[in-house]
């Protein structure tokens, strides 16, 4: 990926933060990541999600730390190279809300 991630500004959580807490995502406590518990009706679905979700993130050359039991799966975002959230987790968790809703 081109650049070096840089953690986001406060100026920058206050623009891109709130669409993402509007649909479940939210701030980890103690740590500078972003978190969401996803649902499906099977394990099929849950997996798929995480294929095309995989797909995208070796693409971007940015990787979601997951979780996955049956149908949950469970989603930190953080980015290693800063350290904390920057605007690649932004990024990706947009895409991982296109994909899910695609497969609800
Ligand atoms: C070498 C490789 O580009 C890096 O380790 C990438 C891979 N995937 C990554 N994923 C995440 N979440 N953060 C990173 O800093 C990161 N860095």
């Amino acid at each position: 990926m081109a650049g070096k991630a840089h953690r986001l500004s406060a100026e920058e959580r206050d623009q891109l933060l709130p669409n993402l807490r509007a649909v479940g995502w939210n701030e980890v406590e103690g740590r500078d990541a972003i978190y969401k518990e996803f649902h499906f009706k099977d394990f099929n679905r849950a997996f798929g999600f995480m294929t095309r979700v995989a797909l995208q993130a070796e693409k971007l050359d940015h990787h979601p730390e997951w979780f996955n039991v049956y149908n949950k799966v469970h989603i930190t975002l953080s980015t290693h190279e800063c350290a904390g959230l920057s605007e690649r987790d932004i990024n990706l968790a947009s895409y991982i809300e296109q994909v899910a809703g695609s497969l609800s």
